[in-house]
């Protein structure tokens, strides 16, 4: 087999296409949705400075919402922040963070509540995986990507929950997972972690019923973003053929979605998972660090 054990991609490649919506796509794309539609919402986004994050708080606050958003990488959320503000002239507050720590999580939801003056919606977007065989994964790397999608996610939902409870206000939870219902070949580790975010969400839109917050996850597909970089040129050709309408999402997609849950519109899901993926679901598998010889045809029965 010529596949390699693993791809490690080079921030400072140039050459690889930039990919994602740009700025002025997120300022001006038209939505369905009417203009003062979360006026008045209190909504923190994690991952917000990139990707499908960077979308969902662009048409946060195009529609009125007040945003936070939170990643490692202070410069991305500066970056994010100048360009909503130069697209809606509202300012939206960035905290560096990491979400696998919950002190750090502890922090940024405190600091969201004294700024904002509270929290309606918290969306867990931050989050990501590399692709690689199952079997190569070295125990750092499964650490990494489960302390990320599985720890991460509980620690921003238990602080977030917890401010909720003290405070007697409602709240709602909007978890970014994967499609993971047929499992995730070169993807195992976010597969598990994924897999059980949404089982926990399952179980806590039931437990946190009496707290008035609800928990729903969406689960995209293939989506074009930035995050694509983490992925070879030679896979990236092929991960829209896994879906049978053989095309991409948009973070755009996403976002809407997610605007749909903050929404009232919501209001009567909880406990579920939305799939965005074009039938992904139904149709084929992505193989992110390249197909088997044994899955080919010819390949060994
Ligand atoms: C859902 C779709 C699914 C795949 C199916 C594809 C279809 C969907 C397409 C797109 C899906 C997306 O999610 S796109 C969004 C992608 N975006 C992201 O993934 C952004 C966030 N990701 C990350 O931050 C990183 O990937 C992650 C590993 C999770 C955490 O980062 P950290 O900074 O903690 O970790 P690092 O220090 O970089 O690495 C820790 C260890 O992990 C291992 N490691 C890290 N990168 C590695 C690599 N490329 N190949 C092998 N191993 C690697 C090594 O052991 C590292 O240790 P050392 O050896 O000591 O270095
Ligand atoms: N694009 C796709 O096709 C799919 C994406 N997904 C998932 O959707 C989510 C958004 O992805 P997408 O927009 O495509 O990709 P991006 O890579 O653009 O977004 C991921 C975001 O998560 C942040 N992040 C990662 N790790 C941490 C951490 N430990 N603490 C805080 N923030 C963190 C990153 O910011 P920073 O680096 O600054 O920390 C980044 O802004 C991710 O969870 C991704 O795995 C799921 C299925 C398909």
């Amino acid at each position: 087999m010529s596949r390699p054990k693993v791809f490690r991609p080079d921030p400072n490649d140039t050459t690889r296409p930039k990919r994602g919506l740009t700025e002025d796509d997120l300022a001006s794309r038209e939505t369905v949705f009417r203009d003062d539609l979360l006026s008045g919402q209190r909504i923190l986004i994690t991952g917000g400075g990139s990707g499908m994050g960077k979308a969902a708080a662009f048409l946060a606050v195009r529609l009125g919402a007040s945003v936070a958003i939170c990643g490692r990488d202070e410069e991305k959320l500066k970056t994010t922040q100048a360009a909503i503000y130069e697209a809606t002239g509202t300012e939206i507050l960035t905290q560096s963070t990491n979400i696998r720590d919950p002190e750090a999580v502890e922090e940024l939801i405190a600091t969201v509540h004294d700024r904002l003056g509270g929290l309606d919606t918290l969306v867990n977007n931050a989050g990501g995986q590399f692709p690689q065989d199952a079997i190569d994964f070295t125990r750092k790397g499964w650490l990494a990507v489960i302390d990320t999608n599985l720890n991460g996610t509980w620690w921003m939902m238990q602080e977030a929950a917890k401010r909720w409870r003290t405070d007697g206000t409602p709240g709602n939870i909007i978890n970014i997972v994967a499609n993971v219902e047929r499992g995730m070949p070169q993807a195992a580790h976010t597969c598990a972690a994924r897999a059980g975010v949404i089982y926990l969400s399952k179980t806590l839109a039931t437990e946190w019923a009496p707290l008035n917050v609800r928990v729903n996850c969406i689960g995209p597909g293939v989506i074009e973003t930035e995050g694509f970089v983490m992925y070879p040129e030679e896979a990236l050709k092929r991960f829209h053929q896994a879906n049978p309408m053989k095309q991409r999402g948009n973070a755009w997609d996403v976002a809407e979605a997610i605007t749909y849950l903050a929404s009232p519109a919501g209001r009567f899901i909880n406990g579920d998972l939305i799939i965005i993926d074009g039938g992904q679901a139904q149709w084929g598998v992505v193989w992110p660090a390249g197909m088997p010889d044994y899955f080919n045809e010819g390949g060994a029965a």
